[in-house]
């Protein structure tokens, strides 16, 4: 462990380092190169947290990994490796998740600096939360790609985690999955769905029969065309006679929507038949949607396919070579072989459970991606749409970016660098750095931010009053939904209490059952209306918020809430057509949704102005390394776009209300609970099907498959 050595490290440094306690939050592909880092930098009080196992398609990354260690815990062995560096380090880990309420605010003052090495937005949102609270330096880190990037997080004198907007999860219509889908990612969604409306927990928006209330489908029975709306009251009464004929497995509801009765129970009850639910879904539902003509008129009309056409001879009943030829497209035929394999191991693990729970999808699960990769493929087939190699579809399905381990490696060695600089107390050399796969016109790859960003004035978790404007359907979220996607899986609160401001009426409690009488309430009934004010409170995130209500009657397709934290954004359309003024090298940071900036086009009403330091065409010839920009004549100008939210004192932070009652935790090794995988943070909008959240900044990914 050289620098240990007296000498290799300067000795203040080399202090620092040996009486520092530094927490690790995640033990994948750039946590465990910090943990080697840290360890090797002589670092000794160390701890470690990550809620996951090891996985098979860690190892070709993650070397404190081996073969041996699949299945076991992350932190665990992560600990036990790097303890092979240097056997005198003192390292805790925890087999946990970073938002489990047994790591509160005390528990992260323990720290002299905390490294994120996530892999997902809401558990960023939270540790960020943590450490603005604890007033504990933060080293967010984050890879997609090639790309890497490394930033300071520090209470009052850099943006937070959560000041910029995070780029939007793609959405997709969900007529345009359940009728016209027109590109593979339609297909694909659609085949998460089924196998969702089969085995997984079932969720409301994630229909995947035929939508006969589709306003395009419809257009010809509200208009004139007097022989469309004979047409569809003849395909209705014909629709009405193949149900009865069909075991009455789908209804149209009131709005001439076909409903699935209970998929799931008929495919149990047809032994989940490969043959019936074969032509269920790519016969039976695609002629259904044939009938919808309208649809047809100025597009492609899709071919329904047919289980006994395809196969005369039926499956196969081993398609598992088949299956393992990922980079092959599959013939359609090829498709309805590994649908049958994939639908037959399925089903039997699902009756396995006995209706106690029910199956999750994984893209490193074999069958539920062979499931996926075949109904999308047959679907595309259907609508003459591109198909695609399991190993495409598991990529799209997924939001598989590859992981480079180099990619990691660098970043990890940044964080660790930026570790020792925040130990000095050396802010001014801890701005942003980004990893880029080409050179810049100053032949760097590494290249550093001129200055930090100053916190956002309008941020809902940094500013001292935090407040958004909420455009909400109160007529139809009920409290429940307000809780879990506006509340929890939006604005990434742990356990909330909402209240009323003016009267502090309680709509929802964090304690158990406190107003459960008020969960399949709509908010209009609450009297939560347009212009009312609620109150939410975190208490164990330390975090409170005022919620504006601006009610908005969502158009069927619509989203049904959408949080706003700049009033312009309320402008009817027509006012907001007037272009912004415009503001010269907008550099406004926004970070995407794996964690590494994108360049803001729709940034936060505050803007600043900063050297674009990323990627920059000039003709310096300065080697690949990290450049500190020393130059400072790019002035922090907050523009001059305001809303009643912003407040006079950004660098304050929220005060302290309740003081955590978290003790610290002394084992060496706390096995606390074995959590599922935290949700990935929800969408902005609920009503629209979306594409899960683009994966982590670290990694989240595989260069080839070794399942
Ligand atoms: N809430 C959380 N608490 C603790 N650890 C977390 C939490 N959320 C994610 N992590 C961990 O962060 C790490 C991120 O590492 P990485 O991006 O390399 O992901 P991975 O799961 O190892 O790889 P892949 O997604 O490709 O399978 C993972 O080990 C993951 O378990
Ligand atoms: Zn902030």
């Amino acid at each position: 462990m050289a620098a240990a050595i007296d000498g290799v490290l300067p000795a203040t440094l080399q202090e620092f380092v040996k009486k520092s306690k530094v927490l690790v939050v995640g033990a994948g592909g750039i946590g465990c190169e910090v943990l080697k880092n840290l360890v090797l930098s002589g670092f000794t009080e160390i701890e470690i947290i990550d809620l996951d196992t090891i996985d098979l398609s860690n190892l070709n990354r993650q070397f404190l990994f081996h073969r041996e260690h699949v299945g076991k815990s992350k932190a665990r062995v992560a600990r036990e490796s790097a303890l092979s560096f240097n056997p005198d380090a003192k390292i805790t880990a925890y087999h946990d998740s970073v938002t489990s309420t047994d790591y509160g605010v005390n528990f992260f003052k323990k720290f002299d600096v905390v490294l994120s090495a996530l892999d997902n937005r809401a558990a960023r949102n939270h540790v960020n939360r943590m450490c603005l609270n604890a007033d504990v330096p933060l080293i967010e880190s984050g890879t997609s790609g090639y790309n890497g990037q490394v930033e300071l997080i520090k209470r009052g004198l850099t943006q937070c985690y959560e000041c910029t907007p995070k780029e939007k999860q793609r959405t997709f219509p969900g007529c345009t999955i359940r009728n016209t889908p027109s590109e593979p990612i339609h297909c694909i969604v659609w085949a998460k769905h089924l196998f969702n409306q089969l085995f997984g927990e079932s969720v409301e928006d994630e229909d995947i029969s035929p939508d006969a209330a589709d306003p395009e489908a419809l257009e010809a029975t509200e208009g004139k065309d007097k022989a469309a709306e004979d047409d569809k009251e003849k395909n209705n009464d014909k629709e009405k006679n193949d149900k009865e004929k069909d075991n009455e497995k789908d209804s149209s509801n009131s709005n001439g929507n076909v409903v699935r009765i209970n998929t799931r129970q008929w495919a149990k009850d047809c032994n989940y038949d490969a043959d019936k639910l074969f032509n269920k879904f790519f016969n039976e539902d695609i002629n259904y949607l044939l009938r919808m003509s309208n649809l047809w008129k100025s597009r492609k009309a899709p071919v329904p396919v047919q289980w006994d056409t395809l196969l005369p001879g039926g499956a196969s009943s081993d398609a598992t070579e088949l299956a393992r030829q990922h980079h092959k497209v599959w013939t359609v035929e090829e498709c309805a072989h590994v649908f049958a394999n994939a639908l037959k191991e399925l089903s039997a693990a699902f009756l396995k459970l006995e209706g106690s729970d029910t199956l999750v999808w994984d893209k490193d699960d074999q069958p539920a991606m062979d499931f996926v990769a075949a109904c999308a493929n047959v679907r595309s087939h259907i609508f003459d749409i591109e198909r695609k190699s399991r190993f495409e579809i598991k990529s799209m399905a997924g939001n598989i970016i590859p992981a480079i381990a180099t990619t990691n490696a660098i970043t990890a060695g940044i964080s660790v660098i930026r570790v020792f600089s925040v130990l000095q107390a050396r802010w001014e050399q801890c701005k942003a750095v980004y990893a880029r796969l080409r050179l810049n016109g100053r032949n760097q790859i590494l290249v550093a931010d001129a200055f930090f960003p100053p916190p956002n004035p309008n941020c809902y978790v940094c500013a001292s009053d935090p407040a958004i404007t909420l455009r909400i359907d109160t007529k139809r979220v009920q409290i429940k939904a307000f809780r879990d996607e506006v509340l929890i899986k939006t604005l990434n609160m742990v356990n909330p209490d909402l209240t009323v401001e003016s009267t502090g009426s309680i709509l929802i409690s964090s304690e158990d059952g406190e107003t459960e009488c008020n969960e399949e309430k709509l908010l209009s009934e609450m009297n939560i209306v347009d212009g009312v004010i609620l109150k939410c409170d975190d208490f164990f995130q330390n975090y409170e918020l005022s919620i504006i209500i601006a009610h908005f009657d969502a158009e069927r397709e619509d989203v049904l809430f959408e949080v706003i934290a700049d009033k312009n954004q309320l402008q009817p359309k027509e006012e907001a057509k007037i272009p912004e003024p415009v503001v010269t090298e907008p550099s406004t940071r926004k970070r995407a949704a794996n964690g590494t900036d994108a360049t803001a086009d729709d940034g936060p009403s505050t803007s600043k102005r900063s050297r674009p330091t990323e990627i920059k065409d000039d003709d310096d010839d300065e080697d690949c390394v990290v450049v500190e920009d020393e130059d400072d004549d790019f002035e922090e100008v907050v523009s001059a776009a305001t809303d009643k939210l912003t407040v006079e004192s950004p660098q304050k932070l929220v005060t302290k209300r309740k003081p955590s009652t978290i003790s610290d935790v002394d084992e060496e090794i706390t096995e606390i609970l074995d959590s599922s995988d935290e949700e990935l943070a929800g969408p902005t909008k609920c009503k629209r099907t979306k594409l899960e959240e683009p994966q982590p900044a670290t990694s989240g990914v595989e260069v080839i498959n070794i399942d």
